[in-house]
């Protein structure tokens, strides 16, 4: 079976290679676009992001299966809150979603968002490091290292692929 991953940050392509569970698994990851904001801002667009990277994923890789897995923020009464959310799509079958964890982003992260700029500069700035999307993310960062990045995004490709074969396995 071939799996499709639409990118090639290595928090998510570790994140879904590691939640896929069986034989003769062969994956690829490709850059893709989301056709949705560089920076989305609800969880709305954050989903439209998610399955259409699944979507180009499938279809330009020729898969069986294509993942997208898509970050952004969503603003609530009680503040900004950092949403990540994941989509599974094949042939014949409606996509498959999960929302992974969400934290409050501190108000100064806040105020640079709705400023027009990307939380992925925004974060190497304020920790004073490099790359931090491609490592403990924006949630390792805040959550003192419990939770990274690539952890966070397995949870939500685990909550996909459980899925996908609970519906499988009722042949729907
Ligand atoms: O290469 P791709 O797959 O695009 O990976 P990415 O790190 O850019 O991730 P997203 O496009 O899904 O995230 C949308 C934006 O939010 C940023 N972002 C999201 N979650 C983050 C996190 O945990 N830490 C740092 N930046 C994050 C990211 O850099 C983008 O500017
Ligand atoms: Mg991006």
């Amino acid at each position: 079976m071939k799996i499709i991953i639409g990118s090639k940050n290595p928090a998510k392509v570790h994140a879904v290679k590691t939640a896929f569970t069986g034989e003769n698994l062969i994956f690829e990851s490709l850059n893709v676009p989301s056709e949705v904001s560089e920076q989305p801002f609800s969880d709305e667009e954050t989903i439209q992001g998610a399955i259409n990277r699944a979507n180009h994923a499938i279809n330009l890789g020729n898969g069986d299966i294509g993942i997208g897995l898509e970050g952004g923020v969503h603003q609530t009464k009680h503040g900004l809150f950092l949403c990540n959310w994941g989509a599974l799509v094949t042939v014949g079958m409606a996509p498959i979603v999960a929302g992974g964890a969400r934290i409050l982003l501190p108000e100064e992260i806040a105020k640079r968002l709705l400023n027009g700029e990307e939380l992925g500069p925004v974060m190497d700035d304020y920790a004073k490091k490099k790359n931090v999307r491609k490592n403990e993310g924006a949630i390792g960062i805040f959550t003192n290292g419990l939770v990274n990045r690539e952890e966070m995004f397995n949870h939500v490709s685990k909550m996909l692929v459980g899925q996908y074969q609970y519906k499988m396995n009722k042949g729907e």
